[in-house]
């Protein structure tokens, strides 16, 4: 098949001009990370730790944020503690096979998550059942919460499941992923800024 080169870059004009109108939509969204970033920045300084969670593409996305914090993002400081819980297959395929897919991450709250930690979930949706659980779980524990999320948020945002809430204001699963490692990057510089000792 011969690819029609002018129809592909115009489709892909279109869909820029899409995320551009998206990261335009966003801008209020600023305001509520920064509260974000200091609420992640006051559970580091006492010593606890962040957890990130989400599927398909926003698993990428918590194990690319948690990272950022463990090793590296811009500057030179300490490692910092942050777990993503889309990694270790056989928790994973453990707690699918005895528990329950809607399980996994919950599980994991729970038997990794102390009072005072952060879980930030991802979903697009704000529908994903295991996501959802993870957050009813954390704020069992005594966890800080937070939800990178979409669309109208779904039920996480609906019943106010997480203290910092981010709905990011498409209907477009990959637009919200994008928006979702710009505030993720957002936060890193935030934590970069807090714990890097400049002379
Ligand atoms: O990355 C993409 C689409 O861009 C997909 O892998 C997507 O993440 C998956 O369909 C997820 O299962 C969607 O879950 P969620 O964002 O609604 O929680
Ligand atoms: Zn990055």
């Amino acid at each position: 098949m011969k690819s029609d080169r002018a129809a592909v870059t115009a489709e892909f004009t279109r869909r820029y001009q899409e995320h551009l109108a998206v990261f335009e939509r966003s801008q209020g969204l600023l305001a509520p990370t920064a509260a974000l970033a200091e609420a992640a920045i006051s559970v580091l300084e006492a010593g606890g730790k962040l957890l990130f969670c989400g599927n398909g593409g926003s698993a990428a996305d918590a194990q690319h944020i948690a990272t950022e914090c463990t090793i590296r993002f811009e500057t030179t400081r300490k490692g910092l503690p942050a777990i993503a819980l889309t990694t270790d297959s056989s928790a994973l395929t453990a707690a699918s096979n005895d528990l329950g897919y809607e399980q996994v991450f919950a599980r994991q709250v729970e038997a990794l998550g102390r009072p005072g930690d952060m879980l930030v979930g991802l979903t697009t949706s704000g529908t994903s059942a295991n996501v959802t659980a993870a957050l009813v779980a954390a704020r069992a524990g005594g966890l800080a919460t937070a939800c990178l999320t979409g669309r109208d948020g779904g039920e996480i945002a609906a019943g106010r499941l997480a203290d910092h809430c981010l709905v990011v204001p498409s209907q477009i699963t990959a637009h919200i992923q994008e928006v979702h490692i710009f505030l993720g990057h957002l936060l890193c510089a935030a934590i970069d800024d807090a714990f890097t000792d400049r002379e």
